[in-house]
């Protein structure tokens, strides 16, 4: 059992890494709680819903399941997900527990962070992404228009990382969630970036995985406690994102994973990177890291418009800049702003790159 503590201006709190801490939750809840709404989804509650139930008996406990995947951090759901909590009677000392990946961390977070101004939520996270989304504290639902345009920054009072469910995982999962990885490696650790890209992903052992899961929060620890609210630095945690967030938009919600998208992102940013600032990156070395693991990396020239306008409602855009998080190298990651035109030219010299191969 691993601890690592985060502090936040807002609410500090430990993320507890273990085998089996869902069956242990009853040991954490960090006081007494009036009741307790568990927001999870289908595929969680199948494979672990009974435990995490067991587990909390002798509370009153309320269970809300929502559809897999990306469709359900919508308005629609977020709404009815409200509507349940007055309907169970929450009240200010009740406890939302987001038990599953990113999605229900994201959705339950942003349902306890509004909820009657807000009440405490656990995050208890399943999926290999969910080290990125648990902690940090952004919750958020998407809009037609982009991703996690309407959400907040609200930490959780606790993180409980099970490592045990992470084996039930599909490997488009496992390829999602290591993109993140992938991408924390990049922003700062040369040695955890090779070591990384020496793995293939169908032989990953769970002791590697479980490391790599630490040395990734470590990462992003250090990132948030320094610029909560990313004024700054924290910007360098969406490496990748700006072009990933306009393709998972593009494409529809739950189309491609996250990660995935991220991939292509963060392959879009080394290119443009070599551009701006004249450096030379191990480009070539991540993509064929990347199709070797099928990755899907293709983009169409017919998608160029529609993406930039997306691109364009990024969080990062001030007065109708886009700003990139580029890399000087490995390690070395920097702010740059880009105009619409720019990143236009850019993205179609980059498809047609990938297309001559
Ligand atoms: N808040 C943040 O800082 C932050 C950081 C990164 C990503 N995100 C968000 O996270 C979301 C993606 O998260 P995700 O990839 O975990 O997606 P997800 O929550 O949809 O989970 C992926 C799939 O795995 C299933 N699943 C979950 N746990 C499982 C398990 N143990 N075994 C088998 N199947 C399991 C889910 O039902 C789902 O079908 C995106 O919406 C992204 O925007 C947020
Ligand atoms: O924690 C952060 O900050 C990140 O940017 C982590 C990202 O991996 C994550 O996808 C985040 O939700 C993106 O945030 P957004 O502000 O670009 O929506
Ligand atoms: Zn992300």
């Amino acid at each position: 059992m691993r601890t690592i503590h985060i502090n936040s201006a807002i609410q500090s709190y430990d993320i507890v890494i273990g085998e089996k801490l869902r069956h242990q939750i009853k040991d954490y809840l960090p006081k007494n709680y009036s009741s307790i709404l568990v927001i999870t989804d289908e595929n969680v509650v199948y494979l672990y819903g009974n435990d995490l139930l067991q587990a909390l008996k002798g509370n009153k406990v309320f269970l809300e399941v929502v559809p897999p995947g990306e469709t359900s951090k919508s308005i629609q759901v977020y709404y009815q997900l409200l509507t349940k909590a007055l309907e169970y009677s929450l009240d200010r000392q009740s406890l939302i527990i987001a038990f599953g990946g990113g999605v229900v961390g994201d959705l339950a977070g942003f349902v306890a962070a509004t909820y009657m101004r807000g009440v405490d939520y656990i995050q208890v996270p399943t999926t290999i992404l969910a080290h990125d989304s648990s902690v940090g504290g952004k919750v958020a639902i998407n809009h037609e228009k982009g991703k996690n345009l309407i959400g907040s920054f609200y930490p959780p009072v606790q993180v409980l990382y099970d490592t045990e469910t992470i084996q039930t995982l599909s490997l488009q999962d496992v390829r999602s969630g290591y993109a993140e990885l992938l991408k924390e490696a990049m922003l700062a650790n040369e040695n955890f970036f090779t070591q990384l890209l020496s793995i293939s992903l169908e032989q990953i052992a769970m002791k590697d995985l479980i490391t790599a899961l630490e040395t990734g929060i470590n990462i992003k620890a250090t990132i948030v406690e320094q610029d909560e609210r990313e004024a700054g630095i924290r910007k360098y945690l969406n490496l990748g994102h700006t072009l990933g967030h306009a393709i998972e938009t593009r494409l529809g919600y739950g189309k491609i994973s996250h990660g995935e998208a991220v991939a292509i992102g963060i392959l879009f940013a080394m290119y443009v990177s070599q551009q701006e600032l004249q450096v030379k990156l191990p480009l070539k070395q991540v993509k064929e890291w990347l199709t070797e693991n099928n990755y899907p990396i293709a983009l169409s020239f017919e998608q160029i418009d529609d993406l930039v306008e997306f691109m364009m409602h990024d969080k990062k855009v001030i007065n109708s800049e886009i700003q990139m998080v580029l890399l000087k190298k490995i390690g070395e990651p920097v702010l740059h702003n880009i105009n619409k035109q720019q990143i236009k030219k850019y993205l179609h010299s980059f498809i047609m790159s990938e297309v001559k191969g």
